[in-house]
């Protein structure tokens, strides 16, 4: 899908790497003179990050493209996502300069985090396929998406979100500065008057937050963690005990303290005290390494954005496979991300087993042991593995695998892949058996006959003599002749 991306900043710089790690291609208008070094820095970390959140093989990147104009981004793209400063006179003038170039059916995606689309949608040619399109920073990691706006382009906007690994909420009455930004501004503005009625530092705020209900938001939100609140007789009770308290004097939600100097003083001083140790960049690291590891709990657990990111991980798995032509089989690519590395500075031994992991999938699902043929109850389980190393790999190395089919029987399945450099030399191979499963009741099961001929059309092309250590076990070694 083509995809242009207007403005490059904190958010702008979030989506560009979602849309580019999830394989689009974007075209990008940013004047800022460093507009390419802070996107570059964002993908680099949003990298990073994607290494580790997911265990299924991603996509090849996008290509990103720097555009000379908005006419020049918007040209021919489907999805248009603005991320320009939050002023209503610049996104209107914004949007009729896209407006001006773009399909008419493109969809324009505000990510602004006030304005409603009646707000946006003032003076536009195409009003309806304008829609709000918030994100929450980091947007290449955060799954929630709040779309406003509503009709088909709102549907076609979630299929695509949906798509990327997000999670659309769409929104069906507008209202000013959507549901999340106007939860936050609550928190904010009274974690404002704590600070400047003397009351909290940023810091005491920071660990209120962080150590307590924070850790809770991340997995059940707020109605769901007041059911509990309220014991076994849940919401009703929680209502009664805690509803009159929402009439002492405990908030001043309705009141905005002054931004004053004094108070922008303070909150900054405080700030830096807390964090200033850390760059932004290495704070967003931080940030990062903690969302994953949340995000990694939530998946185990099945629940809440886990579900999301298992979702994706499955689409991930399902991909389709485009086979170069030929054989030996080229069915998978792969590049050695920096945390591949072990303390020889090569790829590490379990990352050579899960690029051949990788390749025996993409393998299957050429071959129709797919995702649809899972659906029906049987897979295929690796019961048998021999890897060679040959050549040490290092960070950044794009690695291309040789498949070969070496035989089949009614359950089994043989394969012989080779890692190859991009100067052709094999860095690594490895042998693997596979049995056919009927994953209900956990045992070798045939083959259908669908199945079978395409292994037979596969094995047809496989006329080369085995390699001579197909087969092989590792070497015995004669026992030293003891030192006396
Ligand atoms: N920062 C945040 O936490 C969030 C911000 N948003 C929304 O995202 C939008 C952008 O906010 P940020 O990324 O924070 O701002 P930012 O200031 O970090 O980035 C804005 C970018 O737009 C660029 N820009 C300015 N004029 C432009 C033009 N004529 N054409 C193309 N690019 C132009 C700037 O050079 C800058 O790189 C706002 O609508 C904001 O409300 C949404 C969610 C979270
Ligand atoms: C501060 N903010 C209003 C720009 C925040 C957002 O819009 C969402 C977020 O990421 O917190």
């Amino acid at each position: 899908m083509k995809i242009a991306a207007i403005g490059g900043g904190v958010i702008g710089g979030g989506w560009i790497a979602r849309f580019i790690l999830n394989g689009h291609d974007v075209q990008v208008f940013d004047p800022h003179p460093e507009a390419a070094r802070i996107v570059g820095e964002v993908l680099a970390n949003a990298g990073r990050a994607y290494e580790a959140l997911f265990q299924a093989p991603l996509p090849r990147p996008g290509r990103l493209v720097w555009a000379g104009s908005i006419a020049e981004a918007v040209r021919g793209a489907e999805h248009i996502q603005e991320s320009v400063p939050e002023r209503l006179e610049l996104k209107h003038r914004i949007i009729a300069e896209i407006e001006a170039a773009a399909p008419a059916d493109a969809i324009i995606g505000s990510s602004t985090s006030g304005f409603k689309p009646s707000e946006l949608r003032q003076g536009a040619v195409h009003p309806d396929r304008i829609l709000v399109v918030h994100p929450f920073n980091p947007v290449y990691l955060l799954p929630v998406i709040e779309v406003v706006g509503g009709g088909a382009a709102a549907r076609r906007a979630c299929d695509f979100l949906t798509a990327i690994g997000m999670k659309p909420v769409t929104i069906a009455r507008e209202i000013d500065a959507h549901i999340g930004d106007r939860l936050l501004e609550a928190v904010w503005r009274e974690a404002l008057w704590l600070v400047r009625d003397g009351i909290a530092t940023t810091q005491e705020i920071d660990d209120i937050i962080r150590f307590g209900f924070g850790l809770r938001w991340a997995q059940m939100g707020l109605f769901e963690t007041y059911r509990i609140a309220g014991g076994e007789a849940g919401m009703r009770h929680f209502l009664s005990q805690f509803g009159p308290a929402l009439k002492w004097p405990w908030t001043k939600l309705m009141d905005v303290p002054d931004l004053d100097e004094a108070l922008i003083d303070t909150i900054a001083a405080q700030s830096d005290a807390q964090s200033g140790a850390h760059t932004i960049r290495e704070l967003e690291r931080i940030r990062d390494d903690n969302l994953i590891g949340i995000l990694h709990a939530l998946k185990a657990n099945d629940w809440g954005a886990g579900r999301t990111l298992r979702a994706a991980e499955n689409r991930l798995y399902a991909r389709r496979i485009e086979p170069a032509p030929g054989y030996p089989l080229r069915l998978h690519r792969a590049r050695v991300g920096g945390s591949w590395l072990d303390y020889n500075g090569h790829m590490t031994e379990f990352r050579y087993l899960q690029v051949f992991g990788d390749a025996t999938d993409a393998f299957l699902i050429h071959a129709g042991l797919d995702e649809a043929h899972r659906a029906t109850g049987f897979s295929a389980y690796t019961v048998e593995t021999h890897i060679r190393h040959l050549a040490e790999i290092g960070a950044g190395e794009d690695l291309l695998v040789e498949t070969r089919l070496l035989g089949h029987d009614a359950k089994r399945i043989r394969l012989h892949h080779a890692i190859l450099r991009k100067d052709g030399s094999p860095a690594a191979t490895a042998e693997h058996m596979l049995l056919h499963v009927s994953t209900d009741q956990g045992r070798a099961a045939p083959m259908p006959d669908a199945l079978l001929q395409a292994l037979d059309r596969i094995a047809a092309q496989d006329d080369a003599p085995h390699p001579d250590h197909a087969g092989g076990g590792i070497r015995v070694l004669r026992p030293r002749e003891a030192v006396t």
